[in-house]
């Protein structure tokens, strides 16, 4: 059953989506670094990329959410987000995890579930890189999702999983993406259907999803909202990027028609009427 609009995302909470321009902190990958800050200043948010361990107290001072992500990890890299994960538990600062790659690496994995302690608002990842966290047999392949992951016997082991560990991690929401995406909370979990094939294709799409959670959490929306809202907004975009594309289709076409509509669909007020999914 699919569950109505006004359920999955109350009109009133969407239309003030964006209108807010919270200061967001990444500690991100050098890979999709760029295309993240951009992304962030398309929806109206202001992105600080900063490493920097000794300037983390003054920056945590003006912040007003913060995304860790593993995408890019080096012994250095894993000290400052150790550090940046701690400040945040200190100053409760609204936190988003991005799982990068811990299906291709049991350093990563090790790391997340280090940060996990800390009480995150959300963590994220490709539906391979969260069954590989929770311990699940994942096809994941380096920083990619694999489909097989996206069967509906692995989504439903999937979503039962990160309802067990909502119980241990009561602080926190999970977020899994792919064609179907999964989001858990302590009190609700849904399927979102929107999106297209082609997001898939890209470099950086899950890291720009991660983002967009944290300025929602920044802009002080609650997480079930955040993340029924970043990821249908984004997926939305992505839809309507691809009916602007000539066919046959050009990558560099759809990226551009992507970041086009980023900075465009949260000026229609009834964006929100296109969410696709269902409360399970
Ligand atoms: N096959 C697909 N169909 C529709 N949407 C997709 C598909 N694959 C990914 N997406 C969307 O693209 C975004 C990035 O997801 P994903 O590719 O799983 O992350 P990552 O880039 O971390 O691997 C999510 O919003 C997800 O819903
Ligand atoms: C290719 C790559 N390698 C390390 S980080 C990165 C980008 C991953 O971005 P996303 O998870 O959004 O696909
Ligand atoms: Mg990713």
């Amino acid at each position: 059953m699919v569950t109505s609009q006004k359920d999955l995302l109350m009109n009133k909470q969407a239309n003030n989506f964006f209108k807010k321009s919270p200061l967001v902190h990444c500690i991100t990958n050098e890979v999709t670094c760029e295309s993240m800050a951009n992304a962030l200043l398309y929806v109206n948010s202001k992105p600080i990329m900063a490493v920097d361990e000794r300037e983390f107290k003054e920056l945590f001072e003006q912040t007003d959410g913060l995304l860790l992500n593993l995408g890019h990890l080096s012994i250095n890299r894993q000290e400052q987000l150790l550090a940046a994960s701690q400040e945040a538990l200190h100053t409760n600062k609204p936190t988003v995890i991005d799982v990068v790659g811990v299906s291709a690496s049991s350093l990563r994995k090790k790391l997340a579930l280090t940060l996990l302690e800390n009480k995150p608002t959300v963590v994220k990842g490709n539906t391979s890189e969260m069954r590989n966290l929770c311990g699940l047999k994942s096809s994941g392949r380096g920083v990619d999702g694999d489909s097989s992951d996206q069967e509906k016997a692995s989504l439903q082991e999937l979503s039962e999983t990160l309802k067990k560990w909502t119980q241990q991690y009561p602080a926190t929401s999970f977020l899994a993406t792919g064609e179907t995406d999964i989001i858990v909370t302590p009190h609700t979990s849904y399927y979102l259907k929107n999106g297209v094939a082609e997001l898939d294709q890209m470099t950086g799409t899950g890291d720009i999803v991660g983002a967009l959670i944290a300025s929602l959490l920044g802009q002080g929306i609650e997480s079930e909202m955040s993340l029924v809202g970043a990821v249908s907004y984004f997926n939305l975009c992505g839809e309507s990027a691809l009916t602007h594309c000539k066919k046959p289709l050009g990558m560099a076409d759809f990226r551009h028609e992507l970041f086009n509509e980023l900075s465009r669909l949260y000026k229609k007020d009834d964006w929100w009427q296109q969410v696709k999914g269902e409360r399970i």
